[in-house]
């Protein structure tokens, strides 16, 4: 029989649960006994439900409370010094939060033997998702061991509540590629890993499951040298290990290609693909893989909200299904369902004609269902479900000829600025005659509980516009106001009004859904609700004029005006899959482009256009990448290319490597460029320095993700580093990121620091 199996379920909760109890106990309103009963009756819920759905293979550790690769790393002893942990035994809570987060300098840190200060681990983007990992610290010191076997406790668990569970483990190959190694190549660390590995399994296998799951998403990467055969030892060892425990090792985003021969020569029960992302890669598993081992089908679009194309679906399967290999397949989602939200039952405001397309968590879980019956016992079987499958695919996605117009009559000339860099620099610095490093932010100022209560209150109809309106305007003014204060020179103000960088935007633009709940965990505590294209995009109306034309009316200083860039829109939205997403993202940029234009007649002199998720949609294949990086630049100069030579653009891009696309990010040709750089201690920058990037940057030097306050004289050393690095005339100060995850009690005095370090380091300069 076929098996229904998934490979991971959201963990936020359908209503966010885990967030709120999270926050409540981080904010002290609430005990480590609480927290951990919210979380256990959240896997107690999520298995349930899927085990309901029909679902055969029910995964467990797949819930983290903050990341799942951090789960790893602290299982496995990986914990640097500094953070409290003894070196032997289970890593406590407060342990585990500081390294997600940081030291907060509480009392119970203290007690924790936390060291004050100590910051939380690098954070960066999981592959090609919107979801962040927290980057384990490998040194050659690194000692493994097995503080607490995670994985045979969830299998204990679920099993006490009458199922058992698929537990999923990120394997040792990818663990390591995905740490960050000082003084040691990673894989040099395997032999040192693999019997904590192994001791996990029989752990596993003693608690009685029967199946594991081994997650080695790198193997449809260009993996370094010597990876291959760190493949072949580690799950040499592995199968060795527990022999009871059948090995299904999951692949997903994107195709083996070059990676399947040596893999399909690995001793595992199973190979899971994801047949969604790469199609064409089934026929060489095929040919590569034994037709007596297992094989897992990924069907369903884990990544995108697409009802599943059940009919296509389904021949993918019969036709692997054929030639005596039907024995022994499993279908599942193509990757873990984290990257989607819970349930479209919540939606309930939806126009009908989108929600008959769309299929979330818990539809997907159904449709896997469906597929491994049809399998099973023919199409027969699932007829009705065939038929709404295709008469859903058949409904038109919306189309606006105007829009369409408007791609075809493209010229090169809308992508190229008036004048080159140095001329625009020279009209620039006569207009707004800034001093060295200018101080400016990145955008929004926090997003406190008045805030989105505020929103929550118009939401409900508790509150008219005009209120709501007048309440966001006396927060802008605010906040203008405390920036000229402290002597902010380029201020902002203050994203007040958004609830979203992306979800903004979508709400204006034509071609856009939003939903109410459809929440994807982005990190820890925190989500997104991505809004859905489903048709031509196009801007009905200006969308953030008013606010900026507003807070520049009360100062003289030139107010940035602030935009998410196209290539973000694109990356952060679910997508329509009838078109292809470079010209999805052509016209995102010409409804920015016609924003941003009205910014500037507007007299908005200074126009940021955020570009975060720029590498994100990045191909994880470097042979893939030239293309997407050529229509990525040219939507973004798209959208900036509009205003003329005194205008100045800037943009900003956080949780990037830029050392392999700063020819790229140079291309986009922004007049300023802030990026993210305190966590990795201005690592970064040596790429531009390395390229000599020709526009003026601004490192980020206070990493706003922890709620950690840097003082003055460490942000007066990162920006000495930077000074060395990039000529002072054309640097700037800044934080890393936008302040709208800080609260205010952060933010005041993280601000006037930086002012002060600016200061210092003019002094210094002249
Ligand atoms: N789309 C996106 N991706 C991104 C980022 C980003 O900013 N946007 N930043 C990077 C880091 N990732 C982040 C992701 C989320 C958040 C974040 O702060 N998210 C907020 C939600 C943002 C939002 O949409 N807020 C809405 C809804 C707020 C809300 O929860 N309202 C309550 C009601 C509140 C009340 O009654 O007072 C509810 O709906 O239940 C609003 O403010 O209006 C959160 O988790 O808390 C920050 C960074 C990378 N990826
Ligand atoms: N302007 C945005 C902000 O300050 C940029 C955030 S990048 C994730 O919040
Ligand atoms: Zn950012």
């Amino acid at each position: 029989m076929t098996i229904a199996a998934n490979l991971g379920y959201p963990r936020i909760g359908p209503r966010r649960e885990l967030k709120t109890a999270l926050e409540s106990f981080w904010s002290g309103k609430s005990t480590e006994a609480e927290l951990l009963a919210t979380a256990e009756a959240l896997r107690a819920g999520s298995r349930a439900l899927q085990q309901g759905s029909g679902i055969n293979h029910v995964p467990s550790t797949d819930f983290t409370l903050y990341d799942h690769v951090l789960d790893t790393a602290c299982a496995l002893g990986v914990v640097p010094d500094g953070y409290g942990w003894s070196g032997e035994g289970p890593v406590s809570l407060a342990t585990y939060f500081a390294l997600a987060r940081g030291a907060r300098g509480t009392e119970a840190e203290q007690e924790a033997g936390i060291r004050p200060g100590a910051t939380a681990l690098e954070m960066t983007k999981w592959f090609d998702t919107n979801y962040h990992y927290l980057v384990p610290r490998l040194t050659p010191e690194t000692r493994f061991q097995l503080t607490r076997n995670r994985w045979a406790d969830a299998v204990r668990e679920g099993l006490a509540l009458g199922t058992r569970t698929r537990p999923v483990l990120l394997g040792p190959v990818s663990f390591l590629l995905l740490s960050k190694a000082e003084d040691v190549r990673p894989l040099d660390l395997l032999p040192a890993l693999l019997p904590v590995y192994a001791e996990v399994l029989r752990g596993i296998a003693e608690a009685g499951a029967t199946w594991v799951q081994i997650d080695e998403p790198c193997l449809v990467t260009d993996l370094p040298p010597g990876a291959e055969a760190a493949y072949a030892t580690a799950y040499h060892a592995l199968a060795e290990a527990a022999p009871g425990l059948d090995i299904l090792l999951a692949t997903y985003f994107g195709a083996l290609r070059e990676n399947l021969p040596f893999t399909a020569a690995l001793p595992v029960a199973g190979l899971h693909l994801d047949l969604v992302r790469a199609p064409d890669q089934l026929a060489d598993a095929l040919a590569a893989w034994p037709a007596d081992r297992w094989l897992s089908l990924g069907l369903v679009d884990g990544r995108n909200v697409w009802r599943t194309d059940l009919r296509q679906a389904l021949g993918l399967a019969q036709h692997a299904a054929a030639g005596g290999r039907g024995k022994r397949l499993m279908v599942a989602p193509s990757c873990s369902l984290l990257h989607v939200p819970h349930s479209l039952k919540l939606e309930t405001a939806l126009d009908p004609a989108l929600a008959r397309r769309l299929a979330f968590a818990n539809e997907k879980l159904a449709e896997v269902v469906a597929l491994a019956r049809g399998l099973d016992e023919g199409e027969a079987a699932i007829a009705p479900l065939l038929k709404a499958s295709d008469a859903a695919r058949a409904e038109a996605q919306r189309q606006d000829p105007a829009v369409a117009a408007r791609l075809g009559a493209l010229t090169p000339e809308m992508a190229q600025r008036r004048s080159p860099y140095a001329q625009r620099a020279e009209a620039q610095h006569a207009r707004f005659n800034l001093p060295k490093l200018p101080v400016t932010s990145i955008g929004s100022w926090p997003q406190t509980a008045e805030v989105r209560a505020l929103r929550a209150r118009l939401a409900r109809g508790e509150m008219t516009q005009d209120a709501h309106d007048a309440a966001m305007e006396a927060l802008t003014a605010e906040a203008v106001r405390w920036q000229e204060e402290i002597g902010v020179d380029v201020p902002v103000h203050g994203e007040f009004e958004r609830n979203d960088m992306v979800k903004y935007f979508g709400e204006q633009l034509a071609g856009y859904a939003f939903t109410k709940h459809g929440w994807v965990q982005s990190y820890g505590s925190r989500c997104v609700a991505p809004p859905i294209i489903w048709g031509d995009v196009s801007r009905p109306h200006p969308m953030t004029v008013r606010w900026s034309a507003f807070a520049q009316s009360l100062t003289k200083r030139p107010m940035k005006g602030m935009l998410t860039g196209p290539v973000t829109m694109l990356n952060w939205s679910f997508v329509r899959d009838d078109l292809p997403r470079d010209v999805v993202c052509r016209q995102i940029a010409l409804a920015i482009r016609d924003e941003v234009a009205d910014l500037e007649a507007a007299g908005i002199g200074m126009i940021q256009i955020d570009e975060p998720a720029f590498r994100e949609g990045l191909p994880l294949r470097e042979s893939d990448r030239a293309e997407y990086l050529r229509w990525a630049v040219e939507c973004f100069r798209l959208s900036a290319s509009v205003v003329g030579d005194a205008t100045q653009i800037h943009t900003h891009m956080c949780y990037s490597e830029f050392n392999d696309i700063i020819a790229e990010i140079a291309a986009m040709d922004a007049d300023v460029i802030s990026i993210e750089t305190a966590r990795s201690d201005m690592e970064l920058l040596a790429a531009f320095e390395g390229f000599a990037y020709p526009n003026e940057i601004g490192p980020g030097v206070w990493d706003i993700h922890s709620p950690r306050v840097p003082d003055a004289a460490e942000m007066v050393a990162l920006l000495r580093r930077a000074a060395q690095r990039v000529p002072a005339g054309r640097l700037w100060a800044n934080p890393d990121c936008g302040c709208k995850t800080r609260g205010w009690a952060e933010v005041r005095p993280a601000m006037a620091n930086l002012v002060a370090a600016a200061r210092t380091l003019r002094a210094e300069l002249v």
